[in-house]
């Protein structure tokens, strides 16, 4: 059987003659794993989810530095543990076996890592990229 298809596709519903740009969409082949036997394949295996979910992280810190414009308070200092939960709690559904308290902890530095790179961004766009 072959490898299964993530597909994740966050589309907005098409209107007739819109021509805004459309979604872009991220396929991902889900190994399977009775078809890895060695380690090399394993670690191709691996290499390939890996590069999905940089690709992932990469949009979703954008994604969440557009929250941080929009929220009257952004940054660090507008954190919401209550969305954060909600995200942990959305998310374990989906995995299982990592369960909420390690979700929690992959969540944590996922978010603080979107927070710093939107607070760099905030202070290149005020004091000119030079103060890098
Ligand atoms: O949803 C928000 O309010 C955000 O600022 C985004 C986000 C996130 O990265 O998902 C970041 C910080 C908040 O503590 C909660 C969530």
């Amino acid at each position: 059987m072959p490898d299964q298809t993530l597909q994740t596709a966050a589309r907005r519903d098409e209107a007739p003659g819109d021509r805004t740009p459309r979604n872009e969409e991220l396929r991902v082949a889900i190994p399977r794993l009775e078809t890895l036997s060695t380690v090399e394949e394993a670690r191709a295996a691996i290499d390939g989810i890996d590069a999905a979910l940089a690709a992932l992280l990469e949009r979703r810190a954008a994604v969440a530095g557009v929250v941080q414009r929009l929220k009257p308070v952004g940054g660090f200092a507008g954190r919401c543990p209550d969305r954060e939960r909600q995200i942990v709690a959305a998310m374990a559904e989906h995995a299982p076996t990592l369960g909420p308290e390690r979700l929690a902890r992959i969540m944590n530095a996922v978010i603080e890592a979107g927070l710093e790179v939107s607070e760099l961004d905030r202070k290149n766009v005020q004091d000119g990229p030079r103060a890098r």
